[in-house]
């Protein structure tokens, strides 16, 4: 039987095929000046942070997951020379430049390159002395004279997880918060079009990346066959949630979405960085987005007449996660076994932020201890990965995968 394109119907059904992104020379491509305008908060050692990754994804594999590589996937769409041609000058065009001498050097060079080399190339940024221009512009000379770059590196291109997301048998691919960014989900755009694994699949796309409104793959979690969390969040606006409800009450099995509001902070950036599904009716919860009576703010959406939403207000988490999973009970884990200490430092290093590979068994970070230890007790199945280099950009396992297929539950 061959694969479907996308079919993801819940957080925890069998990891059939993942999408990952190794890091590579983008990482190198930070510096203390521009490391917070490119949402890090350290510089990782590039090579440990391979092994790192490396070490992730054979973890994967050994569980019976596909891995693919976005960055390959991503040269695969673009064999045809005019879709090639037309990448690139989306892409120069989204980096700041659509005519003049730099742009036509910059389109030169990267349309010289292989694909894959153009892709990586285009990831891990293009720096102004690889041209060695005669002249340069105004722009360049004077506004931006403290930038080596040209094109700015994409160094969170590691956390495929954002820029799109899988629901049921189709996808959001996602106008994103931060200029920093915003320009990766063009190549999911280009592979749902153009890679020959999903080329001519009619792939359905729930909300697409031509919007005012931001939404975000770490924000996206799908409870089951027809109900998403999606958090209410730094990264992901009202008006994005509403709207995608509404496409996806219209055109698919989706009719139920929990908006569920979290703090707007870095550390606590998308839903996944604080609740995540490890199994049917176990889930990790960072303590501190609920209240002291355990409580947070959750809108429940459903379909109403006339393609309108209903709108419902609860803030009894376990209760509204047992109703709409038909549960008899529902396990949360607080993150760091909820101690004062050890749940913020390593909810820090996303020790919330599990990737479900089948139900109750997970992969975690091994720095986490204190919270792995605690999801041992609860009867699920840990694996650990190496986490010293890769946690450094905030983002755990969970961000640094995209699954495709999943096996139903
Ligand atoms: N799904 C996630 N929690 N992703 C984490 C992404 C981290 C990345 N540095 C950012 O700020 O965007």
């Amino acid at each position: 039987m061959t694969e479907p394109a996308i079919h993801v119907t819940s957080e925890i059904g069998p990891l059939k095929t993942v999408i990952l992104k190794r890091p590579q020379a983008e990482i190198e491509n930070i510096t203390p000046d521009t490391m917070e305008q490119l949402l890090f908060d350290d510089i990782p050692y590039l090579p440990i942070a391979q092994a790192e990754h490396d070490d992730f994804a054979q973890v994967l594999r050994d569980h019976g997951t596909k891995v693919l590589y976005m960055n390959e996937l991503a040269a695969q769409a673009l064999t045809d020379p005019q879709i090639k041609a037309a990448f690139l000058r989306q892409m120069l065009q989204e980096s700041g430049f659509n005519k003049g001498i730099v742009y036509e050097q910059l389109y030169d060079y990267l349309l010289n390159l292989s694909e894959q080399a153009m892709v990586d190339k285009l990831i891990a940024g293009v720096r102004k002395k690889e041209l060695n221009m005669e002249k340069l512009t105004l722009r360049d000379l004077a506004e931006d004279r403290a930038n080596p770059f040209l094109i700015n590196p994409m160094p969170n291109s590691y956390f495929t997880r954002d820029p799109a997301a899988a629901i049921g048998d189709g996808l959001s691919i996602n106008h994103m918060t931060f200029a920093a960014r915003q320009r990766e989900s063009l190549f999911m755009q280009y592979i749902i079009q153009y890679n020959p694994r999903f080329k001519g699949q009619n792939v359905p796309v729930w909300r697409d990346r031509n919007h005012q409104s931001h939404i975000e793959g770490g924000d996206e979690l799908v409870l089951s066959d027809h109900v998403l969390a999606i958090g209410l969040s730094q990264r992901t606006t009202a008006s994005a949630i509403e709207d995608i409800a509404g496409n996806l009450f219209k055109n698919s099995a989706y009719d139920t979405v929990l908006a569920i509001s979290i703090p707007h902070n870095h550390a606590m950036m998308h839903l996944d960085t604080v609740f995540t599904m490890i199994n049917y009716d176990q889930f990790t919860v960072h303590p501190a987005i609920l209240n002291d009576n355990a409580q947070l703010d959750i809108y429940i959406l459903t379909p109403g007449v006339n393609g309108t939403i209903n709108i419902s207000y609860r803030n009894d988490l376990k209760n509204v996660l047992k109703e709409v999973l038909h549960q008899s009970s529902i396990d949360l884990l607080p993150t760091g076994g909820g101690d004062a200490v050890v749940a913020p430092r390593e909810q820090w290093n996303d020790g919330s932020n599990t990737l479900a590979i089948a139900p109750g068994e997970v992969v975690t970070y091994d720095r986490n201890y204190v919270s792995n230890e605690l999801l041992r007790q609860h009867g699920i199945i840990v694996h650990e990965v190496r986490s010293s280099e890769l946690s450094r950009g905030r983002g755990g396992p969970r961000c640094m995968s995209m699954p495709i297929v999943r096996d139903d539950l």
